[in-house]
């Protein structure tokens, strides 16, 4: 697939977010916003509905940059409570609809709006739908003093870590992607890292995965409903 094609994929799931939600804003609604490229095109696809809701509040302050750009009014999460629908990408999604988050760093930020959100739902293109996560490195957010001794406790775990070298996430602490390892169980591997002292979080999203799927394939978006 071209990186075109992809793109085309992204845009189609992310004018299909905006045809679910459609029905559901009221003017008092306030959407969580996730970050990255298929989000973009989500903002850019909801500018036109700007004034059928209230705003959103965002995971990033590059989403933030973006929905002001859209004329979307931006809230603080601490004002806005329960959010009803998140909407975010994933680098990979499970066929249970855990994920890999945090290629773009936004992880943390990301975990915090859709623990805040009664649904959340994941766009992506059909690349992302895997068998197994791991392949996509899983990025863990840490205190800049605690890099080294958390990588060191990820060689324990089985993992390569490699510090993300000059990346500063929004809340400026470091970033440790984790290589070669396939993730048999989601949710337990999910709650082990976050034990280790220094871990802000990592990018598993297993115990608030995500509430439907919305894949864009060659033959179409598929909208999928996870089996639990
Ligand atoms: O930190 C970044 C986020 O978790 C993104 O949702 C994820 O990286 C997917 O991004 P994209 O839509 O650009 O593939």
């Amino acid at each position: 697939m071209t990186s075109q094609d992809q793109s085309e994929l992204k845009r189609a799931v992310a004018q299909a977010a905006v045809q679910e939600i459609r029905s559901k804003l009221r003017r008092d609604t306030v959407l969580g916003v996730g970050s990255g490229s298929t989000v973009n095109l989500f903002i850019e696809a909801l500018a036109p509905l700007r004034d059928d809701f209230a705003g959103a509040v965002a995971s990033s302050t590059e989403t933030e940059r973006r929905l002001r750009a859209a004329g979307i009014e931006v809230f603080d999460l601490n004002q806005a409570g329960t959010l009803s629908v998140y909407v975010d990408g994933a680098d990979e999604i499970d066929h249970d609809f855990a994920m890999i988050k945090g290629g773009g760093a936004a992880l943390t930020r990301e975990k915090i709006v859709a623990a805040c959100a009664k649904e959340f739902i994941c766009i992506a293109d059909g690349s992302k739908l895997v068998r197994q996560l791991g392949g996509f490195p899983l990025p863990v957010e840490v205190i800049p003093m605690a890099r080294s001794y958390v990588a060191r406790e990820m060689v324990k775990l089985g993992f390569s870590p490699v510090y993300r070298q000059g990346v500063v996430t929004d809340n400026g602490h470091q970033i440790i992607d984790l290589f070669d390892q396939l993730i048999d169980d989601a949710r337990e591997m999910e709650t082990r890292i976050n034990q280790i002292a220094g871990v802000v979080t990592n990018g598993l999203f297993a115990h608030r995965g995500a509430d439907l799927l919305l894949l864009g394939t060659a033959e179409g978006v598929q909208r999928l409903i996870p089996e639990r």
